[in-house]
């Protein structure tokens, strides 16, 4: 009985949470990407950029959005870090996935790491905003341009899109995160993740 009231009350109280993974090479800009959601959807400060070191563990933001609660996980980009991704990948609602535009020398390693990502059956349907950082640098490519060189097949089955963005100074961040939350909220696998967690889409199962 508990338990039902319980569930009753989670489903009408509580705000809907995502989880949300950010993931790409090493200095693609992740952890100053999560930093500045921080600071621009959270009263907290986030971490100015030359504070900022590479990554070896799991940084994680809450930040809340209208009347959703974001937590993402920023994971470290070094080739011998990424096998450990997979193992967020259950949990996660969608990806974001970080991409220097401003380093085509290694966009090829970018293209093969997200390749990976994507063939994963865990992340089966999870929507994927693809952003192209840097833009404040004048040697950035535009994010049609990384989407031509990053020439991705089979990703008929699953949202995503392509934005250009600034993690240093906040360009095209509040459009990413809009479409971001759009589509986790209209998300098969959003409704999965809610089946399992005994969070059904018509009250609690
Ligand atoms: N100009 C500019 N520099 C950026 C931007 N985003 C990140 N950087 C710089 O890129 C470098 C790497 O940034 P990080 O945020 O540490 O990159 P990361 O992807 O978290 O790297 P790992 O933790 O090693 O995987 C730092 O020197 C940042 O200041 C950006 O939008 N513009
Ligand atoms: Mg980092």
């Amino acid at each position: 009985m508990f338990s039902l009231f319980y569930g009753l009350w989670k489903y009408m109280f509580s705000k809907t949470e995502f989880h949300v993974l950010i993931l790409g090479i090493d200095k693609a800009g992740k952890t100053t990407l999560l930093e500045k959601l921080k600071s621009q959807y959270s009263k907290l400060e986030g971490l100015p950029p030359d504070c900022i070191v590479p990554t070896v563990g799991l940084n994680i933001g809450r930040v809340e959005v209208s009347n959703t609660k974001l937590v993402f996980w920023d994971l470290g980009g070094q080739s011998g870090l990424r096998s450990i991704w997979e193992k967020y990948y259950e949990e996660a609602h969608a990806v974001i996935y970080v991409v220097d535009a401003a380093c085509p020398s290694r966009f090829e390693d970018s293209k093969s790491a997200l390749e990976k990502v994507l063939r994963h059956e865990d992340l089966q349907g999870a929507p994927l905003l693809i952003l192209a950082n840097k833009q404040d640098l004048a040697q950035a490519v535009t994010d049609e341009e990384v989407a031509r060189y990053l020439d991705l097949k089979k990703l008929d089955e699953r949202a995503y899109t392509f934005q250009a963005v600034s993690a240093y100074d906040g360009t095209g961040i509040k459009e990413s995160v809009d479409w971001l939350v759009d589509v986790m909220e209209r998300s098969k696998r959003t409704e999965r993740l809610r089946a399992r967690a005994g969070i059904g889409s018509s009250g609690p199962a």
